[in-house]
């Protein structure tokens, strides 16, 4: 039924799709919530700064994530534990001044949200007023049920991130979750929690795709992949992993677009060369 309802949709009318769709109003957590019903799949990059965020805006990607993952990405750190949420609230606001169009989803980094909801309230208050965003992200499932059910009471669409949750490294390790019946049970439990406490979405982060499909069957609300699987109702990647950019080893879920690690060094050499050769500028770049 929703392949169906999906094909129609496309098919007749263009204007409603989350990606390929017309229009430059803002996309809001309900368009969201009306392509799980249709059965359309959906994807997400992160986002930074303004002017990658507007390329992927231009390019009608529907739902962009300024990450925690700037800290490894963007700002130098060795992982997202250091991230401060002024880090989050400049980056986010930049990210919110250069689209017109996607839904654009902060992450709260760590210690910003674990106190409690109280905190969690105040937190996401920030990146909402200051920043602009349309909703934000935090990790955890049962764990963090209060505060996704406080923000939501607040008026704060939620995305929540289940599975492997990066802010718990030094606990966690970067290891596939789910495996093994009682782990897909926990998460499981985890993904009705917080579908339970309000969320709008959640993230599934390096579990089998099996069990990853599974979560996608049994939740209402929409489903976002990474390294895991398929059948999830969106898929979110790193942009600067996505477009080889990022230096050293990927992670297996990560399939590269394009290669601009080459393409920005190659530019950078042949400036380098024509400033020490002396032919970079020419008449033609001079004023007089
Ligand atoms: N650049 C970047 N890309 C990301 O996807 C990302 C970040 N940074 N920072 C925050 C988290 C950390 N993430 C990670 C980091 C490492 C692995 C990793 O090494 N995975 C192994 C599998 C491990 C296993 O099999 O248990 C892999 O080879 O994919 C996965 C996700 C995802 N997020
Ligand atoms: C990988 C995604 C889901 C994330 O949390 C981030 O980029 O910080
Ligand atoms: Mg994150």
């Amino acid at each position: 039924m929703t392949q169906l309802s999906a094909a129609q949709t496309k098919s007749s009318d263009g204007s409603k799709a989350l990606y390929g769709g017309k229009g430059t109003r803002r996309i809001t957590v309900r368009d969201i919530a009306a392509a799980k019903e249709r059965g359309e799949k959906w994807p997400m990059l992160t986002a930074y700064d303004a002017m990658t965020a507007s390329v992927f805006d231009e390019a009608g990607i529907p739902v962009m994530l300024v990450g925690d993952s700037a800290g490894n990405c963007h700002l130098g750190y060795e992982t997202t534990v250091p991230v401060t949420l002024d880090e989050m609230t400049m980056l986010s606001a930049a990210v919110v001044r250069g689209t017109q169009r996607a839904l654009i989803v902060g992450d709260l980094p760590f210690g910003s949200y674990q106190e409690g909801p109280v905190q969690a309230l105040r937190s996401a208050t920030r990146l909402v007023k200051e920043a602009g965003v349309g909703a934000v992200k935090l990790e955890g499932g049962e764990r963090s049920h209060r505060q996704i059910e406080l923000l939501v009471e607040s008026g704060i669409p939620v995305m929540a991130h289940i599975g492997l949750t990066p802010q718990s490294v030094n606990a966690m390790g970067y290891r596939v979750q789910g495996r093994g019946e009682e782990a897909a049970a926990q998460l499981l439990r985890d993904a009705k929690a917080v579908q339970d406490a309000g969320a709008f979405a959640v993230v599934l982060e390096l579990v089998p795709a099996e069990l990853a499909a599974e979560v996608t069957r049994v939740l209402h609300i929409p489903t976002v992949g990474i390294g895991a699987g398929a059948e999830t109702d969106a898929q979110v990647l790193v942009w600067t992993d996505m477009m080889g950019l990022t230096g050293g080893r990927m992670p297996k879920f990560v399939k590269q677009y394009a290669q601009l690690r080459q393409v920005m060094g190659d530019a950078a050499k042949a400036f380098a060369e024509d400033v020490v050769g002396g032919t970079f500028p020419q008449d033609e770049h001079s004023v007089h």
